[in-house]
C-alpha cells in the first residue's frame, strides 16, 4: 500500500512536470502490468509541462539508441547528482572520453583477468539451514567481487569493511531513487535550502569518505609503473592529464565516477542473482534440469568456469530467461537528444527527455513467444542449443548501454552455477504458486522478502 502512494505521488509529480519522477510505479499507476504490455510500439510523446518521448517496442528503441544512437546518447541534467560536479550520468559531453577508459580498465582487472572463487564461507552460510531470503549473501558474493576490481581488496563475507561498504552503497542508492530527491530535481531551488541539501549530499558525501579513504591508501603504495586495480589506473591518469586543462579526469570527476560505478554495479547484479535464485526455487523441474546439464559437463571437484558456457546451453537460457522476466531497469535511464533530430516523422528538439521502455522490448510480442510466461525456450533452438534473441536488451543498447554489462553476466554464470551444482533451492512448505503479475507489480517487495530453502546436495544426490 506504501508503494502504491508513493507511485501514485510520483504520478502526481509527473503530471505537474516533474518529469525525474516518472518511474515504472508511474506508469504502473496509469496501465495495470497486462495494458502496459499492450501499448502501441512507437513512439509516444506525452506532453506533460515539457514533452517527453517514451519509445515503445524493440524496432522502435533499437532504432533510437543504436541505429540513432549518438542523436539520443546525451543525459539530461540531474541537479541533485550535479551538485557534486557533471557525473557520468549528467549531460557532460566527457562521458566518452571517461566510458572509454572505464570500459579498458574494467577489462584489464574484471572477472575474466582475475582468477575468480567462489569464497567458502558464502556456502557455510547458505548451509546453514532454516528459510533465508539469499539477497544479502549474495550481495556479499557482488560486492566482495567490485570490491577487488575497483580496490584490489579481497574481503572476506565476514569482513566489517564489506559491511560498511554495502551500508554506505545502498543509502546512496536508495537515496537517488527516492522522492525528496525527484522533487529537488525538479525544483532545483530546494537545494539552497541547508537542512534540505544536508539531507540530499549526506549518502553521497559518506561514499566520497569511503572513496577518499580507498585513494589516500593508494597514494601511499602506488607505483605509476604498475597499477593494481581500478583506483590505481585512475591514479596513473590523474597524472598524466594534470597538465591538461577541461579534461575529465581531474580530482573532483573523479570521485563522482568511481561512486557512481560502485552504486551502478552492485545492487542490480545482487537483485538479478537474487531472482534467478528464487525462480529455481519455484520452478523445481527447471532447476533440476540445469543441475542435470551441470553434472554432465563440469566435474564435481570444480566449480563451472567460464570457458563451460557454450555447453551448459539449458542454464545459460535460464539464466537469460530470469532476467528477461525480472525485467529490473524497465525505463532504463534517461536520455536526451544531443540535437535537433527528426526521427520517425517527429521533430525531436535537443533537450528532450527520452525514456527507452525496456518492458515493452522484454515483452515485445513480436521477438518472444509467451512474454507473460517464465520460459526458458526462449532462448533455445529446435536442438536444444543456446540462441541469443535480439530483443534481449535488460542492459538497453547503443552508445550509453550498461557499462558493466560483460561484469554482469560473469557474475550471472559463475555464481549462480556454482550455487546450483553445490545446493538445490526449495521454497518454504505451503508457499503459493508465483504469481507473475504481483511480482512485476511488488519487484522490491518480492525480493527482498521471499524466501528459500538451500538443502547442499551430495555426490550422491547428484547420481540420482
Ligand atoms: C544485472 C545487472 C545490471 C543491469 C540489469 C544493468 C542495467 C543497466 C541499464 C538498463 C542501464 C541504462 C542504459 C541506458 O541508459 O540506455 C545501465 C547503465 C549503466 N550501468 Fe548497468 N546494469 C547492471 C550491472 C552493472 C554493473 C556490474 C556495472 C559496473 C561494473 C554497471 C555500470 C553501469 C554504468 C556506469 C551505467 C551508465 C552508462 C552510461 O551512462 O554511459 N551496471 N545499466
Amino acid at each position: 500500500e506504501v508503494q502504491g502512494l508513493a507511485d501514485r505521488f510520483r504520478l502526481f509529480l509527473a503530471i505537474i512536470g516533474c518529469h525525474y519522477s516518472i518511474n515504472s510505479g508511474t506508469f504502473k499507476v496509469v496501465f495495470s502490468h497486462s495494458a502496459l504490455q499492450r501499448i502501441r510500439p512507437g513512439v509516444h510523446v506525452w506532453k506533460l509541462t515539457k514533452p517527453i518521448v517514451v519509445l515503445c517496442g524493440y524496432e522502435v528503441v533499437k532504432d533510437a539508441l543504436v541505429n540513432h544512437g549518438e542523436h539520443f546518447s546525451d543525459r539530461p541534467p540531474l541537479p541533485t547528482s550535479d551538485i557534486f560536479g557533471k557525473g557520468y550520468a549528467s549531460g557532460s559531453q566527457c562521458w566518452r572520453q571517461v566510458r572509454r577508459f572505464m570500459l579498458s580498465t574494467l577489462r584489464s582487472y574484471g572477472m575474466a583477468k582475475r582468477p575468480w572463487r567462489m569464497k567458502s564461507t558464502i556456502f557455510c552460510s547458505f548451509s546453514l539451514g532454516g528459510a533465508f531470503n539469499p539477497i544479502y549473501l549474495l550481495g556479499f558474493a557482488v560486492y566482495s567481487t567490485i570490491s577487488s576490481i575497483m580496490f584490489g581488496e579481497n574481503l572476506d563475507y565476514k569482513d566489517p569493511k564489506l559491511y560498511g561498504l554495502i551500508r554506505v552503497t545502498r543509502n546512496h542508492n536508495q537515496g537517488m531513487n527516492s522522492n525528496l530527491y525527484q522533487i529537488c530535481n525538479t525544483f532545483p531551488i530546494l537545494l539552497h535550502l541547508p537542512f534540505v541539501k544536508e539531507k540530499v549530499i549526506h549518502p553521497a558525501q559518506e561514499m566520497k569518505q569511503i572513496v577518499l579513504q580507498y585513494t589516500q591508501k593508494h597514494r601511499e603504495s602506488i607505483d605509476l609503473n604498475t597499477p593494481r586495480d581500478l583506483l590505481d589506473s585512475w591514479l596513473v591518469k590523474l597524472k598524466e592529464e594534470e597538465s591538461h586543462p577541461g579534461s575529465p579526469f581531474n580530482e573532483t570527476g573523479f570521485i563522482v565516477y568511481i561512486s557512481g560505478l560502485l552504486g551502478a554495479a552492485t545492487d542490480t547484479t545482487s537483485s538479478s542473482l537474487t531472482f534467478c535464485l528464487l525462480m529455481m526455487a519455484y520452478f523445481p523441474e527447471v532447476q533440476e534440469r540445469v543441475q542435470r546439464e551441470i553434472d554432465e559437463v563440469v566435474e564435481h571437484e570444480r566449480f563451472p568456469e567460464m570457458k563451460d558456457r557454450t555447453q551448459l546451453s539449458y542454464t545459460n537460457a535460464v539464466i537469460h530467461e530470469c532476467q528477461r522476466t525480472l525485467d529490473l531497469a524497465p525505463i532504463a535511464h534517461y536520455h536526451a537528444a544531443v540535437e535537433d533530430i527528426q526521427f520517425r516523422g517527429f521533430l525531436i528538439p535537443k533537450g528532450t527527455t527520452i525514456i527507452p521502455f525496456l518492458t515493452s522490448v522484454l515483452s515485445d510480442p513480436a521477438h518472444w513467444k509467451n512474454p507473460e510466461d517464465f520460459d526458458p525456450d526462449n532462448f533455445l533452438d529446435d536442438e536444444g542449443q543456446f540462441k541469443p534473441n535480439p530483443a534481449f536488451l535488460p542492459f538497453s543498447a547503443g552508445p550509453r548501454s550498461c557499462l558493466g554489462e560483460n561484469l554482469a553476466r560473469m557474475e550471472l554464470f559463475l555464481i549462480i552455477s556454482a550455487l546450483l551444482q553445490k545446493f538445490t533451492f526449495r521454497k518454504p512448505a505451503g508457499s503459493k504458486p508465483i504469481d507473475f503479475n504481483y511480482v512485476r507489480n511488488n519487484k522490491i517487495t518480492f525480493l527482498v522478502s521471499s524466501k528459500v530453502y538451500a538443502a547442499p546436495r551430495t555426490v550422491d544426490s547428484r547420481r540420482e
